[in-house]
């Protein structure tokens, strides 16, 4: 049965096995827009005080109920097109129903914007966002003075009561469950009355090229944004200007294309990659170096060159947490262990990443053992099983990058890829055969 909340409809499960590589993979692939870009574009076009556009989103059921949800507020959007959404802001009104399904940056992003407009904006999403980390920036709007009811939890479901403005002025959060509390505060600050000072306390705020993300992106509308003291981001009160927005192919969602590359001993290239990018673009490729990938960027895009051997790592993936799942993957076809250590935080992802990735590739033969914080990793001979994919699109990246070395890696289910890119499927299966 699909999974109905709040109107949208979950993808219904989709059992695939993953395709085996007969020989090295060599393609240059083309993805969609950056999930992470794609959020901040349209929640900095919908505060805007004119109209932008979005050239090359992602299309993809994250940013499509980001869309949904701002224009239940009371934003033009036209999400129609596949290369440009018109956005067109007006003032931001309740009542409105805005489902989160299961994507961060949404049940983020978006209250927020709401505790801007004026009226009642409830809040859901798909059974596991209830249990995804929101209490912080719950309880931060409310020291700014906006009403939320929340779950005892201090999650989902919530309740913002508008009143049209946010006084703003000083918070203190917790930030190390989520670099997106920050970013969730920081892109409506300028629209707060006096402002954001907001002050993080707390272990380590992970993800930090996100956070550059978000005030390279909030500068780029005109926002004033002061970062130079570590753990405080101060933004002035101001309009943000609508402007045109190109977003980048998605960085993270080429990791498994680059991943086939490194196991096949081929080479993939992202088509489109710009010089300058506001993606971890370093950090990953010093990521897959150490993994013994080489990685070049030129006119053509960015490519990884599998040179034929897999490297066990030691790496904190704090920055680059995303990317957790396949590293794990490649880990296991490696000619040395691996530790991977520094995400704690993906306990709160879109399942338990830890947790699911121990039990997943321990059925498939590797030797993993648990941290609190990571994994440690012993390649052993892997064989066929099923692989859960718990809805986590990156679980299902993971089993697909053992799966080009490994025959039977059946997936419980592929269609958890249509949160960032629907077209996984098709695309990896063009990419494995050549065709
Ligand atoms: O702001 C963003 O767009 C994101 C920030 C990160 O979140 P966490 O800091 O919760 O890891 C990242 O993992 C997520 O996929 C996207
Ligand atoms: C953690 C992720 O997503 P979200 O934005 O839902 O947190 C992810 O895409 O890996």
């Amino acid at each position: 049965m699909p999974d109905r909340q709040n109107g949208s409809v979950t993808a219904e499960a989709r059992p695939w096995t993953a395709p085996v590589a007969t020989g090295p993979v060599s393609a240059t692939v083309r993805l969609p827009g950056s999930k992470s870009m794609t959020a901040r574009a349209l929640v900095l076009s919908a505060l805007a005080d004119g109209p932008g556009e979005i050239h090359r989103p992602l299309r993809a059921r994250d940013t499509t109920l980001m869309a949904a949800g701002l224009r239940a507020l009371g934003t033009g959007i036209d999400s129609s097109g596949a290369e440009v959404w018109p956005v067109e802001p007006g003032p931001l009104r309740g009542p409105a129903t805005i489902d989160v399904g299961l994507a961060g940056t949404v049940m983020r992003f978006a209250p927020p914007v709401a505790a801007l407009a004026e009226g009642t904006v409830t809040f859901d999403g798909d059974p596991h966002a209830r249990n995804r980390p929101l209490r912080p920036i719950v309880e931060a709007l409310r020291s700014l003075g906006v009403v939320i009811d929340s779950s005892p939890e201090g999650g989902l479901p919530l309740v913002v009561r508008g009143t049209g403005a946010v006084d703003g002025g000083s918070a203190v959060i917790d930030a190390s469950a989520s670099s997106q509390f920050v970013s969730g505060l920081l892109l409506s600050a300028p629209r707060f009355a006096k402002g954001l000072v907001l002050r993080h306390e707390g272990p380590p705020v992970p993800s930090a090229p996100h956070l550059r993300m978000t005030t390279h992106m909030l500068r780029a509308a005109g926002a004033v944004v002061d970062e130079s003291e570590a753990d405080v981001w101060a933004v002035e009160p101001g309009a943000l200007s609508g402007r045109t927005w190109r977003i980048e192919p998605d960085l993270s969602g080429a990791a498994p294309f680059f991943g086939a590359a490194m196991v096949t001993g081929g080479s993939v290239t992202l088509a489109g990659w710009p010089r300058e990018s506001w993606q971890p673009v370093g950090a990953l490729a010093e990521l897959l170096t150490g993994l013994g990938a080489e990685v070049s960027q030129d006119d053509d895009g960015l490519t990884v060159r599998g040179t034929g051997t897999l490297h066990g790592i030691d790496a904190d993936l704090s920055e680059v947490s995303e990317l957790t799942p396949v590293v794990a993957a490649l880990a296991t076809l490696a000619s040395s262990p691996s530790s991977l250590r520094g995400v704690a935080h993906i306990r709160g992802h879109e399942t338990d990443r830890i947790a699911a990735l121990a039990r997943e590739l321990t059925k498939a033969g590797a030797g993993v053992v648990e941290h609190p914080d990571g994994l440690d990793i012993t390649p052993r001979p892997l064989r066929a099983t099923t692989f859960e994919t718990y809805a986590d699109h990156r679980m299902a990246h993971a089993a697909a990058v053992i799966g080009l070395a490994v025959g039977g890696i059946d997936l419980t289910d592929v269609a958890c890829t249509s949160k960032t890119l629907p077209e996984f499927p098709e695309l990896w299966a063009g990419l494995v055969t050549g065709s």
